[in-house]
């Protein structure tokens, strides 16, 4: 059998992944799917982090959210990727998956803190991080996090897994013209304002030369064929 692509990855889920077809929250059926795939990677060797989002929550409290202080607002984004993780989490434990919840704000009593060598020994270990509560700071994407974390622990690539194929001209839920790249580099996608993640994460990827595979979480055996530097979906790179 030929052998994974990497040694140690970092992994973003999008909350909003977690809904499957309801219109906010976790659908357990979804959950178990992915984590499905995710033991899959993990029983290969391959050293896992996943950053999740959080945004399957917030959509549902977002209206109560209007008007409010976008800061305060962001912190209430944070406290659902914690709900995930600990969910995420617990999903793992139920395949016989040993995975660990670190969060970016202090919140000890429900999840340990984020501690970049204790992170780095568990993956060494075997044991899946989850890295929970963003980057800890508000006016920042969990999609940054996933930059910023998959740097820290040295990750050969950071895998975004969400609701499209790949990235494209346009918004592809948007318009129905748009094409799929195959490849793009960093700064033709931050000079195009293609929206499949911010410009603060793709300058800090860019910058730490830390390629990106975005990819379907919903496409079956998409994940695996990432893992095993099959063609799916679009790299971003330097
Ligand atoms: N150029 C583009 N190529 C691919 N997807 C895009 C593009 N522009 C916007 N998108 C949108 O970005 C989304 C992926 O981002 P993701 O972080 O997973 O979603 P969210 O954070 O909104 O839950 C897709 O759902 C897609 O509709
Ligand atoms: O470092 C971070 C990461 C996340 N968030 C907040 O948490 C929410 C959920 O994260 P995100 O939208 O990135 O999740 P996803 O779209 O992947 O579900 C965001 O909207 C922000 O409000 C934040 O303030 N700082």
């Amino acid at each position: 059998m030929s052998k994974p692509a990497y040694k140690r990855v970092l992994l973003k889920l999008s909350g909003e992944a977690l809904m499957g077809d309801d219109p906010y929250g976790i659908n357990r059926s979804t959950i178990e799917r992915m984590v499905a795939d995710v033991a899959e990677v993990a029983q290969l060797g391959v050293e896992l982090a996943i950053v999740i989002g959080g945004g399957n929550i917030f959509r549902g409290v977002a209206p109560g959210a209007q008007g409010m202080d976008r800061a305060t607002a962001d912190y209430m984004g944070m406290l659902a990727t914690v709900m995930n993780a600990l969910a995420l989490a617990d999903a793992m434990r139920h395949v016989g998956i040993t995975a660990r919840v670190m969060s970016a704000i202090g919140i000890e009593q429900v999840v340990e803190p984020y501690v970049r060598p204790k992170a780095l020994q568990y993956l060494e270990e075997g044991k899946v991080v989850v890295f929970a509560a963003g980057t800890g700071n508000p006016f920042f994407t969990t999609d940054t996090a996933a930059a910023l974390r998959g740097s820290e622990i040295s990750a050969e690539i950071v895998l975004k897994a969400t609701k499209v194929d790949g990235v494209y001209t346009a918004d592809p839920k948007k318009d129905p013209n748009a094409t799929l790249f195959h490849t793009i580099t960093f700064d033709e996608a931050i000079a195009k304002h293609l929206q499949v993640m911010d410009a603060t994460a793709f300058a800090l990827c860019r910058d730490q030369k830390l390629p990106i595979k975005v990819f379907s979480i919903t496409k079956p055996g998409a994940l695996m064929r990432v893992i095993m530097g099959e063609d799916e979906g679009t790299l971003v790179h330097v």
